[in-house]
Order: structure tokens, then sequence, then C-alpha cells
């Protein structure tokens, strides 16, 4: 379970984020949706314990992550997989040692440098490749694949992970109309057959309402709507992007709270 009460943001003196209420039970599929500077990703960053909110009270996957040790605040964010709209995948790693990437916060460091040096579990990334439809590519350079198929590659070390847990941000905006949607649609599938939470957030409002069960739109750090995907009308998204351009809603009150910023890779 996510539960999130009352959070506030501030980022160099404006709210990012204010008064963000949400609970969102195990196996949701949550898409995220406003205009540039809405602050979704700074929610993204909150859900994923790598930004400590200024106010509020944070619950991932059942436990207050600033309320951790360092060692068990690793261990939780080893169960929550991300993934980027960039994938950082150097061009020269061959997808098989990408894929198998995604436990190397949960080896032990001799396990995940023998697996840098010489891929230990080709099965196991094999596994997360077929559905995909990257099996052949296994040992392939990341250089020599598509935006399409990098962006799978990234899903697959995600999945490869098996976290309790996805966040993506924009994952599929530097990809085509018809990859986008092909992207998204593994992702959904994914998440679904494993139970897993994911939250995504996406600038195609499309394929927020058409492979998500519920929608949250974000506006000047706020909620604007919660809505299960089929009640998310025309009229609310115009409403949601209408004289969109402000980068966030601007706090003239002073700051009472000191900002509490914990950044990490
Ligand atoms: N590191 C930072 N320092 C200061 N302000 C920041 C920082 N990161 C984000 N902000 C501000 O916080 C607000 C929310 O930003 P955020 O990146 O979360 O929005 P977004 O909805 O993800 O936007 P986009 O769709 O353009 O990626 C914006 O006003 C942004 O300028």
């Amino acid at each position: 379970m996510i539960a999130l009460d009352t959070i506030r943001v501030v980022l160099d003196g404006r709210r990012a984020l204010n008064d963000i209420r949400l609970r969102i039970p195990p196996g949701e599929r949550v898409a995220l949706i406003g205009p540039s500077g809405a602050g979704k990703t700074t929610l993204l960053r909150v859900l994923g314990a790598t930004l400590r909110p200024s106010a509020g009270q944070v619950s991932v996957l059942g436990t207050d992550p600033w309320a951790l040790s360092p060692a068990a605040l690793r261990a939780l964010r080893a169960r929550i997989g991300k993934m980027h709209q960039s994938p950082p995948l150097p061009p020269r790693q061959r997808v098989v040692t990408a894929v198998l990437a995604g436990r190397l916060g949960q080896w032990p460091l001799w396990r995940s440098l023998a697996s840098l040096a010489y891929p230990l579990d080709i099965d196991g990334a094999r596994a997360v490749l077929a559905p995909l439809g990257l099996d052949e590519r296994l040992f392939d350079r990341c250089g020599q694949l598509s935006g399409g198929q990098l962006q799978r590659v990234a899903l697959a070390r995600v999945l490869y992970q098996q976290p309790a847990l996805m966040l993506a941000d924009e994952p599929v905006s530097a990809l085509d109309p018809a990859l986008a949607r092909s992207v998204t649609l593994s992702l959904n599938d994914t998440a679904r057959a494993r139970g897993v939470t994911l939250v995504a957030s996406l600038h195609a409002v499309d394929l927020a309402l058409d492979h998500f069960s519920r929608v949250i739109g974000l506006r000047d750090g706020r909620i604007a709507f919660d809505l299960p995907a089929a009640e998310v009308d025309p009229v609310r998204i115009d409403a949601l992007y209408a004289g969109a351009g402000d980068a966030a809603a601007r706090d003239d009150e002073p700051v009472a709270v000191t900002t509490r910023l914990t950044r990490c890779a």
C-alpha cells in the first residue's frame, strides 16, 4: 500500500507539491497526467523514496522511508523499479548485462561484480526479454537497438528486478505513437500479470485513458482529479491543460518548513 497524507514539497521557495493525499492499493495501475511543471516527476520521486517531502506523511510499500536506517532505505529502494524517458543504458553494454543490472541492488557485491564481468543468469535475462520480443538480441550491444527496443530493455531490467512497485516517468515520450502505445501496453500487461503496482507519468492523455485503470490529473502541484479512467471526460482534460504555462504555483507565503531534499541516483 502507498499512502501520502497532506504532502508538501517546497523546492527553491516554490511549492512543487501541495496538500497531496493519495492511497494506492497493491496492484493498481495509475497514470499521472498534467501540464509541464504540474509536479508529476516530483510526485514520482516522493513515491520512489528519493525525495523527502517538506511536510506530510509518506508510506511506501507499507513503510515510512524517512524513518528507516540507511540500509533499510536501500532495501526499500531495491523493491522499487524505475523507468525514465531515456533509459540510462551505455551503448557498449550488452543487452543481457543491462537486464541483469536490475538486481545489482539486491545481490552481494561479489555477485554484482562477477555479473558485470560475465552474465551469471542468462536464462533469467532471456525469460524477461522473450515476452517483449527481444530474446534474440540478448548479446547485442545496447547501441545497436532502436529507441523502442531500448525502452523495452529498460522494462525487462525493471521486471528482472522483481519490484513490488514500478514507477515510470514519461517512459514513452521519446517514442513514435505506435511504439509508445506498444511499450505502454507491455508495461501494463506485465504489471497486471505480476500484480505489481504501477504509477506512470504520461504526456499522451489517450494512452493514460486507454491503458490505466485510474488517472490522476495534477496541476500546479495539486491533485485536480483522481478518477477511474472511464470517468475522465474531455471537459476535465481541457480544464486540466487550459492556459497551462506557469511552471508551478508561486509560493508567496513565507516557507515555514525547511526544504529537506534527499537526492539519490
Ligand atoms: N530541482 C528542482 N529545483 C527547483 N525547482 C524544481 C526542481 N525540480 C522541479 N522543480 C519545480 O517543481 C515544479 C514541478 O516540477 P516537475 O518536474 O515535478 O513537473 P512535471 O509535471 O514532471 O513537469 P514535466 O511534464 O515538464 O516533466 C516545477 O515548477 C519545477 O520547476
